[in-house]
């Protein structure tokens, strides 16, 4: 388990409360993860904020309900751009970011028309395979930034798969949260086909 502060603790209870009230008239999470909210989805998200350095500025893609760009804006104090197609949970992400007193920015948008100025981190969790994430993450990271994306069992097979068409660093990052599930933390990487 992630050791934060009591002041983040409670923010970050702020946020798991208003998830919870705003899920019952929209799809943030599937409702039978409302009882495992913190294991599955908040201390998931955790884990990244020890991978990012202090004023570091992050983008997530396809923040959804806020996993993870809601609760590393809590728990970096860093700014967070997130960018989510659906009209609704960016209501809910504007929100969360008021009562939660987070550094955030929503772009209502597709992430393929979506231009913020470039971040220094980029991350999404259960958004698409490797290969698409690298695309789209590309032209909204500065050229000395890095990913750090959270993956399910198929990590390895979509690293193999991606490895054929760009060039990368990479690391493989066990989940402490996920048995079987590794967080892919990129760098330095360009397309080569
Ligand atoms: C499976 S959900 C995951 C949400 C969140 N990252 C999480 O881990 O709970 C994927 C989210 O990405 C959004 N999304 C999918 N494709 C997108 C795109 N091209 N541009 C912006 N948002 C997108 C969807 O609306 C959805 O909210």
């Amino acid at each position: 388990m992630t050791t934060v502060s009591r002041e983040t603790h409670e923010r970050l209870e702020r946020f798991a409360d208003l998830l919870v009230q705003w899920n019952a008239k929209i799809n943030l999470v599937s409702p039978r993860d409302i009882a495992q909210l913190w294991p599955r989805h908040i201390e998931d998200s955790l884990q990244l904020a020890e991978l990012i350095p202090e004023g570091k500025t992050i983008t997530d893609l396809g923040s959804g309900g806020g996993f993870p760009g809601i609760i590393l804006a809590i728990a970096t104090g860093n700014p967070v751009t997130l960018i989510e197609s659906d009209q609704r949970k960016c209501a809910f992400l504007r929100e969360a970011g008021r009562i939660c007193e987070a550094r955030v920015t929503v772009i209502a948008k597709r992430i393929e028309a979506a231009s913020p100025p470039p971040a220094d981190i980029i991350t999404a969790r259960a958004l698409a395979p490797l290969n698409r994430l690298l695309e789209w993450a590309r032209p909204l990271l500065k050229e000395d930034g890095f990913c750090l994306f959270l993956k399910g069992q198929k990590a390895q097979a979509e690293l193999t798969e991606a490895s054929a068409d760009w060039h990368m660093s990479h690391s493989i990052i066990p989940s402490r949260t996920d048995p079987g599930g590794a967080i892919i933390k990129v760098s330095d990487f360009k397309r080569v086909v």
